[in-house]
């Protein structure tokens, strides 16, 4: 196993040399090619491999490759949410045409298997969920909204006012979405007030790019979510941890980890829910009495194919 892990590292390394050549990171035949090489080498979850047991000098290329990513994610989400906003001219919904994202799929899966572990640990579906990190293609949003809850408003926060802008246009001329959907420019470190209101707080995986920048994010928001609210965020196991940063138990001071779930199909990142320690244990955790939330459906079995490492299902404090 020892040399079929070392091979992997070293396709690994030769892509990461050619991609931190590459004069652009904008989505081009070559960068797609790079960046899908590189996508299929971390996919399989056989190994055993520990990304944090690595040599210093693995570590310093993971730790510019995880920024190479979000900086190509972020230009394949502004160049395919300009696309699909240009078809407003044409009087059509952008929102019917979100298959043209190359990884609309992936989020059509990793919104099932966020919704899926979410409804094990919730007595009642979130009135209002705040997304931090959303992007200029909120997908995270627009499926949990699309498919999964149709009663909750969103609201969604981007450092980038680009981005929000382009996400803004994307869900303008849905008559449901656009009702639903809000944006906020911040970043994640400067949003105080009103963090509390939410029964479901999502960290994108892209919002604190190396454990001391998420771990801060997190205490960020340990510090104004409601007691009982939820914290969703996504994390990375095994090669995949060469795309992601990792998320670990010792970084949710304040929180009790409710589920890690390691995905071994090809939704990338793993899911781990955590709940603010103190007040009820209900989703909505907060102290809201508008919130008409109802109970939700019995908890689906999780049919994504992947490993749970932590479900502890009461969720009690
Ligand atoms: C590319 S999106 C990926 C999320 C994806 N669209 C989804 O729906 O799951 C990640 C976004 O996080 C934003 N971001 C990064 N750091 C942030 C911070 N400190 N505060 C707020 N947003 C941040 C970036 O601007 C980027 O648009």
């Amino acid at each position: 196993m020892a040399c079929k892990n070392n091979l992997v590292v070293k396709q690994i390394i030769d892509l990461y040399d050619q991609i931190s050549k590459l004069e652009s990171l904008k989505p081009s035949k070559n960068v797609d090619t790079l960046f899908g090489q590189l996508v299929s080498t971390c996919l399989p979850t056989d190994t055993n491999i520990d990304v944090t047991k690595m040599s210093d000098e693995v570590k310093d290329m993971r730790s510019n490759l995880i920024k190479l990513c979000g900086e190509a994610e972020g230009y394949l989400e502004q160049h395919f949410a300009t696309i699909l906003g240009s078809l407003l001219q044409e009087d059509q919904n952008p929102l019917d045409h979100l298959n043209i994202f190359p990884y609309y799929n992936n989020y059509l899966k990793l919104g099932k298997l966020e919704f899926d572990l979410l409804s094990q640990h919730s007595s009642h579906v979130p009135s209002k969920i705040a997304f931090i990190g959303s992007g200029p293609m909120p997908l995270t949003s627009i499926v949990l909204a699309k498919f999964h809850l149709p009663n909750t408003t969103f609201h969604n926060f981007d450092i980038d006012s680009h981005a929000n802008a382009l996400a803004t246009s994307l869900v303008s001329r849905d008559p449901d979405l656009s009702k639903r959907m809000f944006f906020h420019t911040t970043d994640v470190l400067n949003a105080t007030e009103g963090l509390d209101q939410y029964g479901v707080v999502f960290l994108a995986a892209l919002v604190g790019m190396d454990k001391e920048a998420k771990v801060k994010a997190i205490e960020h928001l340990e510090k104004h979510m409601a007691h009982g609210a939820v914290l969703m965020l996504r994390s990375a196991h095994a090669l995949r941890a060469f795309l992601y940063p990792i998320v670990e138990s010792s970084d949710l001071k304040g929180f009790q980890l409710l589920t890690i779930f390691h995905p071994t199909d090809d939704v990338v990142n793993s899911v781990v829910i955590a709940r603010k320690l103190g007040g009820s244990t209900t989703t909505n955790g907060v102290n809201d009495t508008r919130d008409q939330s109802r109970p939700v459906g019995q908890a689906k079995e999780t049919v994504a194919s992947g490993r749970i490492i932590i479900n502890n299902i009461s969720g009690t404090n």
